[in-house]
């Protein structure tokens, strides 16, 4: 699908605003000449993309397009006022409410969407929630963006896209944190810096691709169980460690993060 409509995007040179932009691009989703990106600081650091309009003014932005991406930080977002009415906007902001956006902005059709720092990659599975006046042919142009840049789904309410933050949005961190603490482990123990990385890095890039052909990891990790020998050892062992309830209050952890964010954005919101 190519989209016709006029995109804006607020914060069109960040991570994720300049990742989805140059995606979109690139695969002649959206034509540069229907895009404008705005920024506060310029585009210092961002993928040129020849073509696109680039704009300091939210205002300008908003007026020349149909759809709206919010791409900045929810603590900047209190300074980003425009009037959307109409327009189909589509946010990437953690935190913030629909019924906030769609307050701020006078539009009704608002989708919240989680993506993650593979984005960058373009391998960000983005799960998205649209707001009741939001169309098909909304959802399908949302769908089709976020498809630039991996893939994404539906949600069927907006306090999954909260929990989502966990899940999706900081889930592209959890595989670092898991070779960092394999790397520390091999070189307690002696192996040479350079080796311990290089082996972890190819557990979690190369062998994870085991999960790849299996719609549920379960049964991959219970034929290592059921083999009984060192992996059975060390998977029991890290679970009876706490392993599963640490994974869990993580991701409670991002949800409660985000509610909280919202609850302290509140006074500047309205
Ligand atoms: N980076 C990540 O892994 C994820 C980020 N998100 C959400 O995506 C949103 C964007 O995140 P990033 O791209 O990482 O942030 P970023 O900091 O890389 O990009 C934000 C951009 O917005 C620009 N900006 C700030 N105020 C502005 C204004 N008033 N008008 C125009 N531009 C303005 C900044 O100059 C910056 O380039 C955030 O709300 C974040 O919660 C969601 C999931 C994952
Ligand atoms: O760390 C963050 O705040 C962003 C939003 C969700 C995931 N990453």
């Amino acid at each position: 699908m190519t989209i016709a409509a006029r995109v804006g995007i607020i914060g069109g040179n960040g991570w994720l605003g300049n990742a989805l932009a140059s995606s979109a691009v690139t695969k002649g989703v959206i034509d540069p000449a229907r895009l404008v990106l705005s920024s506060r600081s310029g585009t210092r650091g961002a993928i040129d993309i020849p073509g696109a309009t680039w704009t300091r003014d939210n205002g300008e932005l908003a007026r020349q397009s149909d759809v709206i991406l919010l791409s900045v930080r929810p603590e900047q977002y209190p300074a980003v006022v425009i009037d959307a009415s109409g327009k189909l906007v589509v946010s990437l902001m953690a935190a913030i409410p629909a019924a906030i956006i769609a307050k701020r902005t006078g539009a009704e059709r608002i989708v919240r969407s989680m993506p993650n720092a593979a984005m960058s990659i373009g391998k960000s599975f983005t799960p998205w929630f649209a707001a009741a006046a939001v169309t098909p042919e909304d959802k399908r142009l949302v769908q089709t963006l976020f498809e630039c840049c991996g893939d994404g789904d539906e949600v069927p309410e907006e306090r999954h896209i909260d929990y989502c933050s966990g899940l999706c949005g900081s889930g592209a961190a959890f595989p670092g944190l898991l070779a960092q603490a394999m790397i520390e482990q091999a070189v307690a123990q002696g192996l040479p810096l350079s080796f311990a990385r290089r082996a972890a890095k190819s557990v979690l890039i190369d062998a994870s691709q085991l999960l790849a052909e299996h719609e549920d990891p379960a049964p991959v990790v219970q034929a290592m169980i059921d083999y009984r020998g060192t992996t059975a050892a060390a998977l029991q062992t890290m679970i009876d460690c706490g392993f599963k309830t640490a994974v869990g209050a993580g991701l409670d952890a991002a949800a409660k993060k985000a509610a909280a964010m919202a609850a302290g954005l509140t006074g500047q919101l309205r």
